[in-house]
């Protein structure tokens, strides 16, 4: 019988996951291991392998090779065990338009198991959670993009599940539906839930990750905390603006020189280097030339500027 895994501990775990398609890869040699309540985000180009590794994860796919262990099950050998225990959120769902939000989400309670007084409990449980509980008796069919996909957020979180799998959950969503997917992403992690999910809004994944990988063409290019990411794929920068626009600023990429890399762009100076270590005697050989500084700030690479980075390499 599996243990339910305390935070921090392994919860996901792949080794060497392999599918191909009538001969051509799906996914190739993918090598994961996610802690216990945290988010995980799978970030990749259309047709990279996120769904596919998804579908394998919670037992809708069997990989061709490799091992895959969530939650403390073999998700090739006891499929249908870990279909119990997770939630999913697939990228396309289907719900029946003529069918309210809580008929909806109660359905999905009666496939899991539950009698009729802990369904009622738990779908009036999660329709309060997820703002839909005003609008829980009015058809599907009715209800906007963004209710709608908290209708099939309620459906994934019907069985309580420890590990959570959302594809691509905020997709088509206006920026305020988004944000409230967002925000019950983050608090779902603080529940201690362990999310994974595939997202092309990388600011949102850098605003709700804490750890990532990047697959390009079935394969995991790069993968660690954001930090980790930010560090390796880039170095940092301090940006300077000085006062006199161009002309101080060309006289005061001469005052920097041997700073290291110094470069101006757009009436921007950048100096690669850390920004603590550099500070002082930046600011000693600006005084000492007469340039005052407006503004000194470190350059932090967003997740888009590592992604653009990986892709390009
Ligand atoms: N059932 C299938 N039959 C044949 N090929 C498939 C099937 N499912 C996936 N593929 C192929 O496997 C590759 C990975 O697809 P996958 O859907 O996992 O990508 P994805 O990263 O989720 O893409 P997207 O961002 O567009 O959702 C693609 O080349 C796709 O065409």
């Amino acid at each position: 019988m599996p243990q339910h895994a305390g935070r921090g501990d392994i919860t996901i775990t792949t080794k060497g996951l392999t599918k191909t398609f009538d001969g051509i890869h799906g996914i190739k040699n993918i090598n994961l291991n996610i802690r216990s309540g945290t988010c995980f985000g799978f970030i990749g180009a259309n047709g990279a392998g996120k769904t596919t590794t998804i579908k394998i994860l919670v037992g809708l796919l069997k990989p061709e090779t490799g091992t895959a262990i969530v939650s403390g099950y073999d998700v090739r050998a006891e499929p249908e065990k870990v279909r119990k225990i997770v939630g999913y959120l697939p990228d396309t769902y289907g719900l029946y338009d003529y069918m309210s939000g809580y008929d909806i989400v109660d359905y999905t309670a009666r496939l899991h198991g539950f009698n009729t007084r802990e369904r009622k409990e738990i779908v009036e449980y999660l329709l309060k959670k997820l703002d839909l509980f005003e609008a829980r008796n009015q058809k599907v069919g009715r209800y906007s993009k963004g209710m709608r996909q908290k209708v099939a957020l309620a459906r994934a979180l019907v069985n309580d599940p420890d590990v959570l799998f959302l594809d691509e959950p905020t997709s088509g969503l206006d920026p305020v539906a988004a944000r409230n997917i967002e925000d019950l992403i983050k608090s779902l992690t603080r529940e201690g839930k362990t999310i994974f999910i595939t997202s092309h809004v990388l600011p949102e994944v850098e605003k709700v990750c804490g750890h990532l990988a990047i697959i390009k063409s079935g394969t995991i290019v790069a993968a660690g905390s954001m930090d980790d990411m930010r560090r390796k794929f880039y170095a940092p920068a301090i940006r300077i603006k000085v006062s006199g626009l161009a002309a101080g600023a060309n006289k005061a990429l001469a005052v920097l020189g041997g700073l290291g890399k110094v470069e101006l762009a757009d009436d921007y100076i950048y100096i690669h280097g850390d920004r603590d270590a550099l500070a002082p005697e930046i600011n000693r050989r600006l005084a000492s030339a007469g340039i005052s500084i407006m503004e000194m700030s470190s350059n932090i690479q967003s997740l888009e500027d590592v992604y653009f980075k990986v892709m390009g390499e």
